[in-house]
């Protein structure tokens, strides 16, 4: 898809992890008024900050950091409740071992890195010394002692060879907390909903939709994902499953605690309230 004078600008993540949420989104919702602009999570993020998407994924420590700017959908996430499978640090020596050494972070993540220096920081009582590259872990391990990836990538260097310890970020929060974890949410810009409330009421309804139809009939997805990234229908079927798309009261728990920890420490600058998108406020007029 792509419009010349579209109406609304939505992003889309560019790993497999959100495929349920737009795998029937385009037949759905096949209409001009829409575009939509693939990214790394780092690019969206700043590209709703400058305005130049209108709604979308984002990560969700962005969130955190533009809560007075932006609403989320009450109903879509990408959370996990330990496993996530794709938010990986990689490492030679046992964690502990590495907690003040050297870890290269990915320059495509914002929540990730966040929850790898809360978990390293807090949790192990480190300190270690940060870097950020371009995720190629063969580039990221030269000279450290770990190295932190998410998404595709790391589902891509988690098939290969086992040269490193995996400690999965997911699996390491429920340890230490018992709450889920939310990295992506969907947002959307304020001013937005004041000038489109019916299609924005649309565009939710659509991607709830698809979330229901992937998770009912998620044959071809499968077969799309491992036609394009690799793996078996079994990975996929597994990886789906493990991901949660919802984002209700138990996720939103495990999201605010993750804020509090992110305010604690200093990554945040101030608390953050999450503010929802209210369906019945749409008052319908022929746009
Ligand atoms: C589950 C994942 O979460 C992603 C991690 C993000 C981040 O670290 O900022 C942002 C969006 C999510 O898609 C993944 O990368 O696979």
């Amino acid at each position: 898809m792509s419009n010349l004078d579209p109406k609304i600008r939505i992003g889309r993540i560019n790993y497999t992890n959100v495929w349920p949420i737009y795998y029937y989104f385009p037949q759905l919702m096949n209409i001009p008024e829409v575009d939509i602009i693939e990214q790394v999570p780092s690019s969206l993020n700043k590209a709703m900050a400058e305005g130049s998407i209108d709604m979308g994924p984002i990560s969700s420590f962005s969130f955190g950091e533009h809560f007075e700017e932006y609403v989320l959908y009450p109903d879509l996430s990408v959370s996990a409740f330990g496993e996530v499978n794709s938010i990986l640090l990689f490492h030679e020596k046992p964690l502990r071992e590495i907690v003040n050494g050297h870890i290269v972070l990915p320059s495509t993540s914002a929540t990730s890195i966040n929850l790898l220096k809360i978990i390293v920081e807090k949790f192990y009582g480190g300190k270690p010394t940060y870097s950020t590259q371009k995720p190629n872990l063969d580039e990221m391990m030269k000279n450290a002692d770990g190295a932190l990836l998410i998404g595709d990538d790391a589902i891509k260097e988690s098939w290969r060879d086992p040269r490193y310890m995996i400690t999965d970020l997911g699996q390491e929060w429920a340890k230490w907390t018992g709450q889920w974890m939310t990295f992506a949410v969907w947002a959307i810009r304020k001013e937005v909903i004041r000038k489109h409330p019916a299609l924005i009421a649309d565009i939710y309804a659509a991607f709830k939709k698809s979330k229901e139809m992937a998770h009912a009939n998620p044959d071809s997805m499968i077969r799309e994902a491992q036609e394009k990234v690799g793996g078996t229908p079994q990975y996929w079927h597994h990886y789906f499953h493990s991901l949660c798309y919802d984002f209700a009261a138990e996720q939103r728990a495990g999201l605010s605690k993750y804020y509090q920890y992110a305010y604690e420490l200093g990554f945040l600058p101030k608390p953050v309230n999450i503010g929802l998108w209210e369906e019945n406020n749409v008052t319908r007029v022929t746009e």
